[in-house]
């Protein structure tokens, strides 16, 4: 890809629907937004088919196959029944774990077990096998490409949001090699290796930085960063090892993206299971905190004191439910979060095993219930 492809403003269709954008920012809506977490995923019969046989990182280097796959779930692009539900925002078919291979780490997506890196890292030494230096655009350009490409063909119906993996996470599997219940060989590293801890978490917070100014300006309208794996640190390795690189993130995407002259966008930042973390990630430069389930909307809300938006946080479980289970469910949950600076979503993905009509139960419910309640204000 020719690096000047990276900057052209590209003359997006108009968008037409932002409410989204709007409930990130705090402002007025006329119903609460809502998107989920792996809303184009396995749980989908067409998602199925067209990933069949088909290497998954190999699908995410196609700009084609990731537009496709990112479609099928967002807007009336196919026939029915291929159009699913309406959400109010779209999410970039990609990975997290893109950004280890840019740094030259081996991962492979193993069907059944999920991803394994053949090669991780093991002691401090083993860093220098990672590229001192990433090109973001070489390495990354697909993933560009890919959002430039989806933002044109979503024709404005709705955002298109980009995402990465925050420091922390993407360390943890790097050292883990794949999927970890204790995530002990990571925290090893945290309190064996303090610094070569830092030394990595430094290097993926500027690989991070560039990649996701990358995608604003191939053309994402907000960024999610997943930190999805706080919930195996305390709130004391919490704050050395993974709060300052969040924060240390959204401060230079934004100053970087004024610097550009580019328009700032909403960033979302969720880390999973960091409840105990919530005052601090309020404070730290996101205009929204995502949040799973175990956390109650209206204690949220007092514990992050009208400083954020905030998104989620049905647990995904409940999608086992009937669909006027899920409607109660969502009542409860909107009634908690109130219509104002929220955006509904679940605490968590969508898993391979559940009924896309619960999926859409639940988006149909949020904007009965988000109507009706603004209706009576
Ligand atoms: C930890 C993590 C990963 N990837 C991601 C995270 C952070 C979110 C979280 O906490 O779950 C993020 C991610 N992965 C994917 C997206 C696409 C956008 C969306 O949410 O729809 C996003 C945002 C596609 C995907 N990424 C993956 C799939 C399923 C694999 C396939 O299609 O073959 C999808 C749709 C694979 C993946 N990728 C990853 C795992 C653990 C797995 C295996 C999961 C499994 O086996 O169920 C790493």
């Amino acid at each position: 890809m020719e690096k000047n492809d990276l900057i052209v403003p590209k003359d997006f269709p108009e968008l037409k629907n932002d409410t989204f954008l709007r409930a990130a920012r705090g402002e007025e809506v006329e119903h609460v937004p809502v998107w989920c977490m792996r809303q184009a995923g396995r749980y989908l019969p067409e998602f199925r088919e067209s990933r069949a046989g088909k290497d998954f990182f190999e699908t995410c280097r196609s700009p084609e196959a990731c537009c496709e796959l990112t479609l099928q779930v967002s807007i009336d692009l196919f026939p029915q029944p291929l159009r699913r539900f309406p959400f109010d925002a779209s999410i970039i078919f990609s990975d997290i774990l893109v950004v280890p291979q840019a740094l030259g780490m081996d991962v492979q997506m193993s069907p059944g077990k999920g991803p394994v890196f053949p090669e991780p890292l093991k002691e401090p030494d083993d860093l220098q096998r990672l590229r001192p230096k990433v090109d973001v655009d070489a390495e990354l350009g697909y993933v560009f490409k890919a959002i430039t490409l989806t933002r044109h063909k979503l024709e404005g119906k709705v955002p298109l949001i980009g995402f990465t993996g925050a420091p922390w996470t993407l360390m943890s599997y790097m050292i883990e090699g794949g999927g970890s219940t204790t995530h002990s060989k990571a925290k090893r590293w945290l309190y064996r290796h303090p610094e070569a801890s830092h030394k990595l978490l430094r290097q993926l917070t500027d690989v991070i930085v560039e990649y996701l100014l990358g995608q604003v300006k191939a053309g994402a309208q907000a960024l999610q960063v997943f930190e999805s794996h706080t919930g195996c640190l305390g709130p004391a390795e919490f704050k050395e090892f993974s709060l300052p690189y969040l924060r240390d993130i959204a401060r230079r995407v934004k100053d970087k993206l004024k610097d550009s002259g580019l328009d700032n966008v909403p960033m979302i930042v969720f880390a999973k299971d960091g409840h105990y973390g919530l005052e601090e990630l309020s404070q730290s430069h996101y205009e929204v905190v995502g949040l799973d389930w175990t956390v109650d909307p209206r204690s949220a809300r007092e514990r992050t004191g009208g400083r954020v938006s905030l998104q989620g946080n049905m647990d995904p479980c409940a999608l086992y439910a009937t669909k006027e289970r899920i409607s109660e469910i969502v009542k409860t949950m909107v009634e908690g979060f109130g219509t104002r600076g929220y955006i509904a979503n679940l605490g968590h993905g969508v898993y391979p095993d559940m009924d896309p009509e619960s999926v859409g139960a639940f988006v149909e419910a949020v904007h009965t219930h988000s109507r009706q309640l603004l209706n009576r204000n």
